[in-house]
């Protein structure tokens, strides 16, 4: 029988699923890959639907009982590129911000950074990627994934959310990870999300390539974004960054408890 995992529909994530149709052995795995934006990945992993999925690293403070599937996220050391905030005004006379619905982790962290670094508390409603009309109805704009990456900011204010973390914590920002119930997560499906990275990261400049004419925007700009601002582990310094990240979600209020202990699980069961 096969199991169903979910991914984002984005860019960044196609070094870590593509091994899964573009393989033999990844064909062979009995894993099928589905794909969502995270706000709807995490919907369908809480009701059973997939077994796992890279979401939204919020996910895990947010819902109890996940377990984290070890040695793959999607990162950032600094700039992430593709997760921006965009606004008409200075960001201290900024009064009301539109917040991508696919996204739960840039959500927070924007939240978390307004506060935090810049010290304002506007007013937040949510609506779909569209640049234009978010500005609209808000100030502001969040977007995520190929959207955030390629918006037009000429003549805005903007945050780049990798960025500006980097600069308030000293630490790289983990945007999403491969969650999933503890139960239904075996050590199978650990050591093909790895075989599928490793592989995954020898085909960056096939990947660019052809992402480029999809998206249709320069290959450099698809390589760059691949090879110098994504991030695809998860270390120590990682594991304490979604720690930091947590806390701070807690004491900006965006979660109800203290953020649970980080629960990684073992390849070796
Ligand atoms: C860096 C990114 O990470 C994403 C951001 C997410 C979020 O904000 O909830 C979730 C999954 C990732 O795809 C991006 O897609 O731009």
């Amino acid at each position: 029988m096969s199991v169903v995992i979910g991914s984002v529909p984005y860019l960044n994530e196609k070094p870590l699923t593509r091994w899964f149709t573009h393989t033999e052995e990844g064909r062979a795995s009995g894993i099928e890959v589905v794909y969502a934006v995270p706000s709807q990945l995490a919907v369908m992993l809480k009701s059973g639907e997939i077994a796992a999925a890279l979401v939204s690293s919020f996910e895990y403070f947010r819902t109890p009982g996940y377990g984290i599937l070890p040695g793959v996220s999607i990162s950032s050391q600094d700039e992430i590129l593709a997760v921006r905030a965009f606004s008409r005004l200075p960001w201290k006379l900024t009064t009301s911000v539109a917040l991508d619905t696919s996204s739960l982790t840039s959500v927070a962290l924007l939240k978390i950074l307004l506060a935090e670094q810049h010290h304002i508390y506007p007013s937040y409603l949510h609506h779909a990627p569209d640049l234009p009309a978010m500005l609209e109805v808000a100030d502001a704009a969040l977007l995520i994934g190929d959207k955030g990456m390629l918006a037009n900011n000429e003549g805005l204010f903007t945050l780049d959310l990798g960025e500006a973390w980097r600069k308030l914590t000293g630490l790289p920002f983990v945007f999403a990870i491969w969650l999933g119930d503890p139960d239904r997560v075996t050590p199978d499906l650990i050591r093909a999300l790895k075989t599928a990275k490793a592989w995954g990261l020898t085909q960056l400049d096939l990947i660019a390539e052809e992402q480029a004419e999809v998206l249709n925007c320069p290959k450099s700009l698809c390589l760059r974004y691949l090879t110098e601002i994504m991030d695809y582990d998860l270390g120590e310094d990682h594991l304490a960054a979604l720690e930091e990240f947590g806390l701070r979600a807690r004491r900006v209020g965006l979660l109800d408890q203290a953020p649970a202990p980080l629960h990684v699980l073992s390849s070796r069961r």
